[in-house]
């Protein structure tokens, strides 16, 4: 209601107003320049004071760089949960299989909101954005958020104050943890895309040395519990681990485990699509706190595993044929080494801070010291083949059980030969899956076990 008659009282005005334009139009030829002036100044100062509305926009991006704005998604998540019911046309949305539908006010809409008795209109809109990579289509969502004058000090010390802490609860309350892509998104650019993250996996269910898991854990632990220590040691608040050891023994799903754990969103950041050092930046900024940001395979994602400087002609006709070349050959077309230490510890990494960076390898030795040198990368996790520790996870994972007569058989021949914890957890569950009795089960992985040693034996 309050809606319409702001509405009609705005056409009011602007009929008057055109009425007097159209006066002083057909008068302007028969006045003096300086009474034209006069009476052009007295209209454009009668406007604002006619129009007893206030208006705050709130974009998507920032105005002056490509950040996204947090209080556009606070104020999303607010009216989203507040507002969004009263809509007449909202925008529905699954976030994750197990929750509940999603809505937000469709574009165009407009709602209203009560805070301490006084009424402000919302409308969700878009315009064209200045950064095309930024959102899809080059469109640049914002609300708009309407108000009497007389209200600008409620609205901008206590009501704008409110939507920033009731927003950050929503968002908390409804965390659905995404996973994070990047897809060409129209015209010349990419941008990331993002699909529910729901990875089962766990440090329960993690095969590893307990050792090993268990300082992982504690590492994560105080990473988490550290804002306050980095603050103190003048330390942007991220922490990088390095992931290497043989196919298959399980450093993607260690990743799982740690987003899991952390309940943190995940961004798989796939290097070999970016185009320069400049997109890769972008990326980099536009990934938000709590997340962990993964390169796979960093010895396969660009040729940055030879030295910083490439000294002979070899190596140098060997960077050129590469989409990306080495550093050493900086261009603004390439993602060089330089580039990517840039992203991960450069002084703008700082922004929205809480982050995990992974990297993982099958080759660690191929890789440029620089890039994982403690400080950057400041854990390095080696996944070996499995151990026995490992093995009984998977025994009781698998099988549901702690203790059997072949397990000293299978400890035997896990120390002689080299199967990665990928083999075995597909030996045991090929039986498992069917049903098939504990014993079928272990006597299998010792079949799979005694022919992989025999195998080395050759
Ligand atoms: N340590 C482990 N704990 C639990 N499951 C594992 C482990 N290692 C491997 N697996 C199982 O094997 C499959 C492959 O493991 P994963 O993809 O994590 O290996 P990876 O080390 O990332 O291999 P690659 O180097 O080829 O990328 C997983 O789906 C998982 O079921
Ligand atoms: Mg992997």
């Amino acid at each position: 209601m309050a809606s319409l008659i702001q509405v009609g009282l705005s056409s009011v005005l602007k009929k008057k107003l055109e009425s007097l334009f159209f006066v002083w139009a057909m008068a302007r030829n028969s006045i003096s320049v300086e009474v034209k002036r006069m009476f052009t100044t007295f209209l454009r100062r009668m406007i604002p004071f006619l129009n007893p509305y206030h208006v705050i926009e709130i974009h998507e991006h920032h105005s002056e760089h490509m950040m996204r704005n947090k209080l556009y998604s606070l104020a999303n998540a607010y009216l989203s949960d507040v507002c969004a019911h009263e809509a007449n046309k909202q925008q529905a949305e699954v976030r994750s299989l197990s929750g509940r539908p999603f809505l937000t006010i469709a574009e165009e809409e407009e709602v209203v909101d009560t805070f301490h008795g006084v009424k402000l209109w919302w409308l969700a809109s878009s315009c064209k954005s200045k950064y095309s990579t930024q959102s899809s289509n080059g469109e640049e969502r914002f609300y708009r958020l309407t108000f009497h004058k007389k209200y600008r000090k409620l609205v901008e010390q206590e009501y704008l104050t409110h939507i920033f802490h009731e927003g950050r609860e929503i968002i908390a309350r409804n965390r659905q943890r995404r996973l994070f892509t990047k897809i060409h998104s129209g015209g010349s650019g990419y941008s990331w895309t993002c699909v529910a993250f729901e990875h089962p996996a766990t440090f329960d269910t993690l095969a590893l040395d307990p050792a090993t898991k268990r300082d992982v854990i504690e590492d994560l632990m105080s990473f988490r519990e550290g804002k306050e220590y980095y603050k103190k040691i003048g330390k942007a608040w991220k922490r990088g681990y390095l992931l290497y050891g043989p196919p298959g023994t399980g450093k993607s799903t260690m990743i799982a485990a740690i987003a899991n754990f952390l309940e943190y969103d995940v961004y798989d950041l796939e290097l070999t699509t970016i185009k320069n050092n400049m997109e890769l930046k972008k990326f980099f900024l536009e990934t938000s706190s709590k997340s962990v940001i993964v390169v796979e395979d960093i010895d396969c994602s660009l040729n940055l595993t030879s030295k910083r400087v490439t000294k002979n002609k070899k190596d140098k006709d060997e960077a050129e044929a590469t989409p990306a070349a080495t550093e050493g050959y900086d261009n603004v077309n390439t993602v060089t080494l330089s580039g990517l230490l840039n992203s991960i510890d450069g002084l703008w990494s700082a922004c929205e801070d809480e982050k995990i960076i992974i990297f993982t390898t099958n080759h660690v030795k191929k890789l440029d010291p620089a890039l994982i040198r403690r400080g950057r990368m400041d854990m390095h996790i080696e996944m070996s083949y499995c151990t026995f520790e490992a093995f009984k996870v998977f025994a009781r994972n698998y099988l549901g059980i702690k203790t059997h007569h072949l397990f000293s058989t299978i400890e035997k021949l896990l120390q002689e030969v080299n199967v990665s914890p990928a083999d075995v957890a597909e030996a045991l569950m090929s039986k498992s899956l069917r049903n098939a009795d504990v014993e079928v089960c272990l006597a299998h992985l010792v079949e799979v076990l005694n022919s992989a040693k025999e195998d080395m034996n050759k």
